[in-house]
């Protein structure tokens, strides 16, 4: 277990540990992860017009159901299933007035396929595991069926050929949160107009997460491709800090306790080559509220581009962003 005094050796050369307590990582004060009921109310007025069956994948997790209140609070139509990567789990999980049954991998195209039957019109929400982002899409292509998705990690390139090849409806991104996806998008547009502007940069990158994340942040990896079209020069498996450790996230990070088991705190550190000159940026979100908001007007949009026919079919977050569609 690391200590304040004892570091861990993959920060003992960054800029993290030279601040001591990472003192300039400092957590934003998250109070609730509730917004508040004027907020909702207005939401909810803004989709009014917009009502339609949303399938979450994913309800025996924190993401899951957490998309799924948020849709039930948007007047969206909760569609009862969900799947699980356990057979026989024979459980259900109460969101608002729906009681959400779980149904195993052997039955879920069967059941896929009954709920697309009874709900033309369903869009599927997908917040499961790394190792399932390309098995279930899939299967989202196979019986046509639109999807979010918000599951980071898998074979990208697979994923948007499976999109591709099928002419499925699909927003990906692994980032829903509106004001992070205002930075990447500030990101990539710097990276366009501007290639190697930080030609020769040296680039440091923190990510914290609970625990339990089992794959790095598909944010950051994002951000990171922004830096090295700017022409920073990072190596993610040998310069890649990704902090799981509850211990280091309170002490060194400084996590907010509360929030230990649901935070993502980024952190990027670029220096010039002659030591002259360093930039920092940071993004630091507690809780899962503001994932859970973006990815509900996710699927509002992608319905809309759905029902629309729009023929560019393949979506990400800044699009949304860009057509003012995120709260
Ligand atoms: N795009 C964004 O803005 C965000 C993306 N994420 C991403 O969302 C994903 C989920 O995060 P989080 O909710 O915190 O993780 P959790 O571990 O809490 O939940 C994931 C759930 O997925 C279920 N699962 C695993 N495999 C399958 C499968 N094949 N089919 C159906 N369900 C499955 C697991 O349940 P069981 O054991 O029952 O199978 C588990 O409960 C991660 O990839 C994370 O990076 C998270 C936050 C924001
Ligand atoms: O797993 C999470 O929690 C998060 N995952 C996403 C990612 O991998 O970038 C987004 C955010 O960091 C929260």
């Amino acid at each position: 277990m690391l200590s304040l005094r004892a570091p861990p050796r993959t920060l003992s050369a960054s800029p993290w540990r030279r601040r001591g307590r990472l003192d300039g990582f400092a957590a934003p004060r998250c109070v609730s992860a509730a917004p508040p009921a004027t907020t909702l109310e207005t939401a909810t007025a803004r989709s009014a017009g917009v009502s339609f069956p949303i399938l979450v994948n994913g309800c025996t997790g924190k993401m899951g159901v957490s998309v799924a209140e948020a849709a039930t609070s948007r007047g969206l139509h909760l569609v009862p299933v969900s799947f699980s990567s356990r057979e026989n789990l024979d459980k259900t999980i109460q969101v608002g007035d729906t009681d959400v049954e779980i149904y195993g991998p052997s039955a879920r195209e069967d059941v896929l396929s009954s709920v697309i039957d009874e709900y033309p019109d369903v869009v599927v929400v997908d917040y499961t595991a790394p190792d399932s982002v390309n098995s279930n899409a899939e299967l989202y292509c196979k019986l046509g069926v639109p999807f979010v998705m918000g599951t980071t990690g898998g074979d990208q390139q697979l994923l948007y050929k499976s999109v591709q090849d099928s002419e499925n409806y699909a927003l990906i991104s692994p980032q829903m949160g509106k004001q992070v996806v205002a930075f990447l998008a500030a990101m990539e547009t710097i990276a366009e107009q501007f290639p190697g502007a930080f030609s020769g940069y040296r680039l440091e990158v923190l990510e914290s997460h609970q625990a339990g994340k089992l794959d790095t942040s598909g944010t950051a990896k994002a951000v990171i491709a922004c830096f090295e079209k700017l022409g920073a020069v990072f190596d993610m498996e040998r310069q890649m800090v990704k902090i799981r450790d509850p211990e280091q996230q309170l002490y060194m990070v400084g996590v907010p306790e509360e929030h230990i088991e649901g935070h993502a705190f980024h952190l990027y550190h670029l220096t010039s080559p002659d030591d002259s000159v360093s930039f920092e940026f940071q993004h630091n979100v507690c809780g899962r509220s503001i994932y859970a908001e973006g990815s509900v007007d996710a699927a509002v949009f992608l319905y809309k581009k759905v029902q629309s026919m729009d023929p560019k079919r393949i979506y990400n977050m800044i699009d949304v962003l860009q057509e003012g569609d995120m709260r």
